[in-house]
């Protein structure tokens, strides 16, 4: 149950939409990092009031096409960041290079956009998701898996299949129909438009 008190103008998403599903992958091993990510104590998403209004609506049109959204990652804590920067740092710790950066050196990440120290999701208004089947419970093939950062995972790269860039350009075009806005090196990543703090980089922590 998710019950820390939360800035004004946060929520806790499943308090919006309980359908949403999750799996915040900072909280696990399972990440480019392969531990858990300073900031990050329980499965709790949270964002913006208004990134939760509109994901609400994403999910009300996938939902009547046997559908779901699945997010990895919402609001970031600041500390969170810097854990990412700190890992950079440290060159030799590739434990998870071959899953998530195996044609990226490590210390090009932060410079290629892949990762970045003021994020918009510490704002509480950016998301990192895809679509899944609720049928089969799969994601659908966007071509590249979450946090693969490599060109393959450009919104716009061109060498995957049809099947592949009809899953992205799905993805894109009901996200921005309802206010999010894309990002050029990721295609799971999108922003709220007009969020409600651009400028406010938050700490607080993930816990209930
Ligand atoms: C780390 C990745 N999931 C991501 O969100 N990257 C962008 C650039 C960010 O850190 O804001
Ligand atoms: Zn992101």
């Amino acid at each position: 149950m998710c019950a820390q008190k939360l800035p004004e103008g946060f929520v806790f998403l499943s308090d919006v939409d309980a359908t949403i599903q999750t799996e915040l992958r900072y909280l696990s091993n399972n990440n480019f990092i392969g531990k858990t990510v300073d900031g990050y104590y329980d499965n709790c998403l949270i964002v913006t009031k208004e990134t939760a209004d509109a994901l609400h609506k994403v999910q009300t049109i996938l939902a009547k096409k046997g559908l779901s959204l699945k997010i990895f990652d919402a609001y970031r804590p600041q500390q969170a960041v810097d854990h990412f920067v700190k890992w950079a740092k440290v060159l030799q710790d590739t434990l998870m290079k071959k899953e998530y950066y195996p044609q990226v050196p490590k210390s090009e990440l932060f410079n290629r956009g892949y990762i970045a120290s003021k994020s918009g999701h510490t704002r509480g208004s950016t998301v990192d998701l895809t679509i899944i089947n609720l049928k089969t419970s799969k994601e659908l093939d966007m071509g590249s898996p979450y946090d693969f950062f490599g060109v393959q995972s450009h919104p716009n790269y061109k060498n995957i299949s049809e099947n592949q860039k009809k899953n992205r350009f799905y993805l894109r075009e009901i996200m921005l129909a309802n206010t999010f806005k894309p990002y050029d090196y990721e295609w799971w990543h999108f922003t709220l438009r007009n969020e409600p703090f651009p400028k406010t980089y938050f700490n607080f922590p993930i816990k209930d």
